[in-house]
């Protein structure tokens, strides 16, 4: 099936799409609307936003029938119109003083470059598509990496990135600008550590590769049909146990394939995480000529930089420094709890501010973030939960759901740490510290910090220069000093706001979310 082929009939998001299971539901909801019997039809106002309620520039673009008749009668590419420079980033009641067209001109930025996409080397029809997003300049990952990534003969590269800086288009556009479309062969496939992750990747793939003509599949569980017996799709996205299975099964002929991206590479390579996995994936794709290996992540700790060098042999590299790992725009707080029942009352009288745009309640266990949320439902407050034993179709409508703002209080585990690009996210509690042995599902006694998990968590809010808010909660001696552990890693003050003064509480964060 053609994934590409979004015409403007009607289509269900949120629960499962059984005609186009593979439209990119955050690109639907940003240029469709619900009808009254449930389904998405385009937007007829030219708004193009739906759960982005603010003058987001990606809300800025014409409508879906008029890009698509540009596209058609224009030879050339046009840009988008740039993002006005009063535009404001954050949607709330607050003011908001920064915006991305300053953040875009400073150079000590990550979302800075210099270039144009013009300038990046791109195809005609990947332009449009970039263009169609409401992207007017790379942020400066995308200005470093993507002629690396594009040049001849192809290289492999590992690449770092603080979180939200926009990794996903670098290797999407890689991907797009090295298949040939004329051959129905899988050409390039992505790797991801979860099924939400994969099909918000596979979003970004659709819709920067809507004016070509790109098919794509996904593989992750309980997506394909039991009887299929192969895949054509000139991109495949997915997870690494189910892409074992369709290679093996060699339902995914793999002699095509050029380009093999990891993304969250760090995770994927851990080997407290997927590394058994990925590396079987990759002893499965040609050996000659050899694939075009990416990695990227906002993290490389040490341990795993090894591997990675081994995995991607004679990569380009771009690393960022200890001390640049947080985004800025992201400001940390703490909340001093009595104990462990006092982190429940804590976040029940957070919850007007949870509120306010979307928040992520981050726990340890599947089975507290089940807890707190039946709990919470029970006293009246709407909140969801979502976890890895939940079943994959209530998985896809959950976390839908929450994009498309319906739910605006997720509670999860770390199952959602990464990557997962919700603007409107401007709040995200660490009901539990993240800790090392809860990597790879494995329950050791390591109670040290897991400073990339952390990172990644609190990477949810603040995505590309909007501002958010991280709350941890301590609530003993040994709480205390994991976050004193998080705070000396990442050289960043977290700080305090009393538990007992809403008001201060609320007036902390507005100042943070200015
Ligand atoms: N050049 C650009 N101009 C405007 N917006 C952009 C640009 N590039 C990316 N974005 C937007 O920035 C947001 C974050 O991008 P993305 O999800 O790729 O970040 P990331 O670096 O992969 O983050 P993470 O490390 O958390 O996975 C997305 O909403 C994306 O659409």
């Amino acid at each position: 099936m053609r994934s590409n082929d979004f015409a403007p009939a009607t289509a269900v998001i949120g629960k499962r799409d059984t005609r186009h299971p593979h439209l990119p539901y955050s690109y639907l909801v940003s240029i469709m609307e619900k009808d009254a019997d449930g389904f998405y039809t385009p937007k007829t106002d030219g708004a193009h936003c739906v759960s982005q309620q603010n003058n987001d520039r990606s809300c800025t673009g014409p409508k879906p029938e008029e890009e698509a008749k540009a596209a058609e009668t224009q030879p050339a590419v046009e840009p988008a119109p740039a993002p006005t420079s009063t535009t404001d980033l954050f949607s709330s009641t607050f003011e908001v003083t920064v915006t991305l067209a300053d953040q875009q001109l400073d150079p000590n930025s990550p979302l800075y470059s210099a270039k144009s996409f013009e300038e990046m080397g791109l195809n005609p029809d990947l332009l449009k598509g970039v263009y169609a997003l409401g992207f007017s300049k790379p942020s400066k990952i995308q200005e470093r990496a993507l002629p690396l990534l594009l040049s001849n003969p192809p290289q492999n590269m590992i690449g770092q990135s603080q979180s939200g800086t926009g990794k996903t288009a670098a290797f999407v556009l890689t991907m797009l600008s090295r298949v040939d479309f004329s051959k129905n062969k899988t050409q390039a496939i992505c790797l991801a550590p979860s099924r939400e992750l994969a099909r918000q990747i596979m979003s970004v793939v659709v819709a920067m590769g809507k004016f070509t003509s790109v098919q794509t599949e996904y593989a992750i569980k309980d997506n394909l049909p039991k009887d299929v017996s192969r895949i054509t799709a000139h991109i495949v996205v997915g997870t690494p146990g189910t892409m074992i299975d369709l290679l093996r099964r060699k339902v995914i002929d793999s002699s095509e394939i050029k380009v093999f991206v990891l993304d969250e590479a760090d995770n994927m390579l851990d080997q407290d995480g997927l590394s058994d996995q990925t590396l079987r994936v990759k002893n499965m794709l040609p050996r000659q000529p050899t694939p075009q290996i990416i990695l990227f992540s906002a993290t490389f700790p040490d341990h795993v930089r090894n591997f990675a060098d081994k995995f991607a042999p004679k990569a380009n590299k771009i690393e960022l420094q200890k001390e640049e790992l947080s985004v800025e725009g992201i400001r940390q707080f703490f909340m001093d709890c009595k104990n462990a029942e006092h982190k429940y009352d804590i976040l029940v009288s957070l919850y007007q501010l949870l509120t306010i745009g979307q928040s992520i309640i981050f726990c340890q266990h599947r089975h507290t973030a089940d807890r707190i949320a039946q709990r919470m439902t029970a006293e009246g407050h709407k909140v969801a939960s979502l976890h890895g034993a939940k079943d994959a179709s209530e998985r896809d409508s959950i976390i839908d759901s929450f994009r498309e703002g319906r739910e605006k209080v997720l509670i999860t585990t770390n199952v959602i740490a990464r990557g997962i690009d919700i603007l409107q996210v401007n709040m995200v509690v660490n009901y539990d510290l993240p800790l090392m042995n809860e990597r790879g599902g494995q329950h050791s006694i390591d109670s040290t910090p897991d400073i990339e998990t952390y990172i990644h968590r609190i990477g949810r809010t603040g995505r590309f220069g909007r501002k958010g808010i991280s709350i941890n909660f301590v609530h003993d001696q040994r709480t205390w000093q994991q976050m004193e552990a998080i705070e000396k890693a990442l050289g960043k003050k977290i700080v305090r706001i009393e538990t007992n003064d809403l008001d201060e509480m609320e007036e902390a964060m507005k100042k943070a979310l200015k």
